[in-house]
């Protein structure tokens, strides 16, 4: 394996370019040298840094430089990829997920503020990491280890589909001491048989644009996946349902309008790997519409000039169609 391999038709996919990689909720990025207070706020936590083997504690300002720096000249030589972990809306470093490479296989490490302990995000980064190392790095296989009575981090690894393979004693040189390590690994075929089985969800979604060209958004409300993310209305498809039909369905259940089939015109669609699933999602364009669009499901509703509907954070699915429709508006 070669991480750094040159540019070229076969090896275009290789590698990470520093293009933010984007999850549901997360947003995976270089770590940057202005990421150094946050760094030391989260690791200035023995909770946080307990259970890992190089990290010191108390931690300073110069850990954080010199960490910053060491991820930046490892990442430039294809030794390792780590990513800064930030919440897309709330903008902040969560954590941190990457890797070390050794002969086709990854280390994998990451750690997590308290503050966002339990949401699942180390799993959500973790995946999305994972996804990049077995598709664009073309890893054989990953591994990680973790201490028997961290079981937070060995329920996230589980999920991930990492198998036990060994206890080992190893050193623990920021601890002073050694201590036994359950060590589990992911390979290549583990991880496409996981990646294979995941659904391709349908879902139909309508831009809706005013007499004034503006579009209108929802906002998912609390409790529900992306919540807080603005999306297009529309929803997924029922057993039997054309897209259009759904939609129609949808846009009545959701804003309360009556809308024609005839008046949905295709005009792109998002094609995207979330983790659990894939998206496939014609987005509809329609400027025709009985009733006032009205919010019938909790969410909040806005009319967005298509200048401005970059000010609002969206899925990642609909990232490229906020592209597209601007230029077609
Ligand atoms: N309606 C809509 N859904 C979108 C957009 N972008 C995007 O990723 N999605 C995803 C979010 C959901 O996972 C799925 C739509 O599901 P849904 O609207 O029927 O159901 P839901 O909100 O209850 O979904 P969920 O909580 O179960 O994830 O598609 C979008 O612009 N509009």
């Amino acid at each position: 394996m070669d991480p750094t391999a040159p540019d070229g038709c076969l090896s275009a996919d290789r590698g990470w370019r520093g293009t933010p990689l984007e999850t549901a909720r997360l947003r995976l990025r270089r770590m940057m040298p202005e990421d150094a207070d946050a760094v030391v706020r989260l690791l200035g936590d023995w909770d946080v840094v307990r259970n890992t083997s190089n990290i010191p504690f108390p931690y300073d300002r110069r850990n954080a430089r010199e960490f910053i720096a060491k991820v930046e000249s490892e990442s430039a030589e294809g030794r390792a990829v780590v990513f800064a972990v930030e919440d897309r809306l709330e903008r902040s470093l969560a954590g941190c997920v990457g890797c070390s490479f050794q002969a086709g296989r990854a280390e994998i490490g990451y750690w997590f503020g308290r503050a966002v302990w339990g949401r699942g995000y180390a799993s959500e980064a973790l995946a999305r990491c994972l996804r990049l190392l077995f598709d664009n790095f073309g890893i054989d296989a990953a591994w990680a280890s973790v201490l028997p009575e961290n079981k937070a981090s060995r329920r996230v690894l589980d999920k991930a589909g990492f198998v036990f393979e060994e206890s080992r004693r190893i050193d623990m040189p920021a601890r002073g001491r050694t201590a036994d390590h359950d060590f589990l690994l992911l390979d290549r075929a583990a991880w496409q048989s996981r990646r294979q089985s995941r659904p391709i969800l349908l879902v139909a979604a309508a831009a809706l644009i005013d007499v004034d060209g503006r579009v209108l958004l929802a906002q998912r409300p609390a409790g529900k996946s992306m919540a807080g993310q603005w999306e297009f209305p529309g929803g997924k498809l029922q057993a039997g349902e054309t897209p259009e039909a759904a939609l129609v369905r949808e846009l009545k259940e959701e804003l309360g309008i009556d809308v024609s089939q005839s008046c949905l015109a295709p005009l792109a669609f998002a094609s995207h790997d979330y983790d659990a699933f894939h998206l496939l999602m014609p987005l509809y364009a329609c400027r025709r519409w009985l009733g006032m669009p009205s919010p019938r499901e909790g969410q909040t509703l806005t009319w967005v000039a298509p200048s401005r509907l970059g000010d609002y954070p969206m899925p990642p699915a609909d990232i490229p169609l906020v592209a597209q429709l601007r230029d077609w508006l």
